[in-house]
């Protein structure tokens, strides 16, 4: 792997002759894209700043994804305690995951690339985001995708000479087939292709962003195979840590080093920011652009007041439904089995196919059955047996308190553990990123207000019986899965596991965040008070200065958030050489 090369050092070299054009803030899902898009152009010199470096090797084998989770490769975001969540996690906090490396959080995600239904952007053009209906945004989709799977490629949805390679995830689980089995008999269909225009209620494999079996992130679908162009200057362990506005027009920006050092550097035409779902919000707020009431009590100079920080949506799933496998026969077989499977699955990585073990299968479910449009996404990961306590899988990649994690793991030493997981896709009430402090190397506080209104735990709820539904259903009962009884630490000591009440107990301890954290600088009608950047993702009553990242989505899709994120940026670089002739 031949990652671009550092530019840092001549940036702070004090020689740097080098005019830039555009600089774009942060290297993530988004940026990488915009800077490559944009230094597509010969005549625009193109400056990427990025807070981290290379990506570890191990995040190239999919099945490795969690390792880069809570290293220094992960701004390790917590949020704040929250009344009714979070009892079953780390410190009463939930972890917010954001990748800090090249490629940004498409570096260390699980790669599910599934892009949100027609009636998810037809939203947003409805809510005064005009151009982003989903006719105007397929094809953007369609751009950047290289789709290897010719028995289901469809050229009215499928690219097949972009720069993205999108692969169907494989796996040698039979649980799958049961899985599909009782699904289909909960009345879901196969859809075959999680991107399908029509798709709305189903279950299928999902399909990944991986080239032979590993891990194809923005990194290395856009930035690696142009990093040579003479116009793109990618600088590694920089941060960004202020935007520099004069007379309400960015004219560039300020950042420091590695060793401390305090810089800044300027651009002609544009700063565009792709910090991501936190930080994004935070440099706004810190360069004075944000709640005026919030900035002056931070003591924060006020340049612009827009709500900035607000509107913070995410999907929020829950890890209390677990079930084992075959849990009555003699545990040498059962260890030998799980092997086996473990074996299979890690022998298809240097065959080239991409596999996440039993992850890929996802069902989008619509749990009222009344809409038609999916309100719960159901995903499922195999634990095999004795494994998860090597990795400290539960704390790692989900927060798990000690407590919590020692139950889950205790289970998985006498079994192979499947986690059901509902997610749910209703947001009625949305949370916040607010500064801590005017320090901008302070992290930002995150108030998720998940499940804070009754609609959404009801859905949660309601997402939860349908997966119980359809555990109990012949299928999985003949496969030998069983629910386990998951204790709960905090609850009455009549809840009994099964009931409504128990159900509300285990969302206090175990809902949390899926990492789909988006909105915190909303797009919208330039009139609309609770916009941020306007259609063309710029920043309200500011001059050349654009937010390009997941923070602009007005509302989240109603799925996995990679795909519409890289959507935005292929967009957005679009909407801007336009605006500027090109
Ligand atoms: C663990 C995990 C699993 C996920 N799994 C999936 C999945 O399977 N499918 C899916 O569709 N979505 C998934 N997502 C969500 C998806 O990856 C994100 O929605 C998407 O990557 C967001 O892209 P972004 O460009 O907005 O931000 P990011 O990709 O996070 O990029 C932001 C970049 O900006 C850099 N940065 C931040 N601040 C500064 C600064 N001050 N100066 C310089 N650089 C800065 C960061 O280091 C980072 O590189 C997952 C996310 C996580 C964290």
């Amino acid at each position: 792997i031949k990652y671009p090369n550092d530019f840092t050092p001549t940036l702070l070299s004090g020689e740097c002759k080098i005019k830039f054009d555009f600089i774009v803030v942060g290297a993530g899902s988004a940026g990488a894209i915009i800077a490559a898009r944009l230094s597509e152009i010969a005549d625009w010199n193109i400056l990427l700043l990025e807070a981290g470096g290379d990506p570890p090797e191990s995040s190239e084998i999919p099945l490795k994804w969690s390792l880069a989770l809570n290293t220094e490769y992960d701004w390790k975001f917590l949020t704040e305690q929250e009344d009714n969540l979070f009892k079953g996690l780390d410190g009463e906090k939930c972890h917010v995951p954001r990748g800090c490396m090249l490629g940004g959080s498409s570096s260390m995600n699980v790669m599910l690339q599934i892009r949100g239904t027609k009636y998810d952007f037809d939203e947003w053009e409805k809510s005064g985001c005009a151009g982003w209906g989903f006719d105007s945004v397929l094809p953007y989709f369609i751009k950047s995708e290289n789709f290897t799977d010719m028995t289901r490629y469809d050229p009215k949805i499928h690219g097949n000479c972009g720069p993205l390679t999108v692969s169907p995830f494989v796996s040698p689980d039979p649980a799958i087939q049961t899985i599909s089995q009782a699904a289909d008999l909960m009345g879901l269909t196969n859809v075959k292709d999680l991107n399908k225009i029509e798709r709305s209620i189903g279950y299928a494999m999902s399909d990944s962003t991986t080239r032979d079996g590993l891990r194809c992130s923005t990194l290395k679908a856009f930035l690696m195979p142009n990093s040579g162009r003479p116009n793109l200057f990618v600088a590694k362990y920089i941060r960004v840590t202020r935007i520099l506005i004069e007379n309400k027009s960015a004219v560039g920006v300020e950042f420091v080093s590695t060793s401390g050092e305090f810089k800044t550097v300027n651009c002609t035409l544009e700063v565009i920011l792709s910090a991501g779902v936190v930080m994004s919000p935070q440099l706004l707020m810190i360069s004075g652009i944000g709640p005026a009431d919030h900035l002056k009590e931070m003591g924060v100079d006020v340049v612009a007041d827009l709500p900035v920080g607000k509107n913070y949506q995410d999907h929020v799933a829950y890890f209390g439904l677990v079930l084992s496998d075959g849990k009555n026969r003699p545990i040498e077989d059962i260890a030998a089995e799980s092997q086996k499977l473990r074996k299979e699955t890690f022998d298809l990585i240097p065959k080239g196919i991409s596999t996440m073990g039993l992850t890929g299968l996802l069902s989008f479910v619509d749990s009222k059955r009344a809409s038609g449009n999916p309100d719960i996404e159901i995903m499922k990961i195999r634990y095999s047996c004795n494994t998860t306590q090597q990795m400290n899988t539960f704390k790692n990649m989900f927060g798990f308190s000690d407590e919590m994690a020692k139950v889950y793991n205790e289970l998985n030493t006498h079994s192979d553990i499947l986690l059901m997981i509902p997610i749910s896709n209703i947001i009625t009430k949305t949370g916040h990123v607010l500064l801590r402090s005017k320090d901008p190397l302070a992290s930002p506080k995150i108030i998720a207000n998940y499940l804070s209104d009754q609609e959404e735990i009801d859905t949660m709820v309601r997402g939860i019986e349908f997966v119980v539904e359809m555990c109990k259903t012949k299928p999985m009962t003949d496969a030998g899965y069983a629910f386990e009884e998951i204790p709960f630490p905090n609850c009455e000591t009549n809840c009994k596991w099964g009931t409504k009440d128990y159900w509300k107990c285990g969302i206090k301890n175990l809902a949390t965040s899926i990492f789909h954290s988006v909105g915190t600088n909303k797009m919208g009608a330039i009139d609309d008070k609770t916009s941020v950047v306007d259609p063309c993702l710029k920043v309200i009553g500011i001059e050349k200065l654009r937010v390009i990242d997941c923070s602009a989505m007005p509302l989240l899709v109603t799925c996995n958030t990679n795909a519409a994120t890289m959507m935005m940026a292929e967009k957005g670089a679009d909407i801007i050489k336009t605006q500027y002739g090109k």
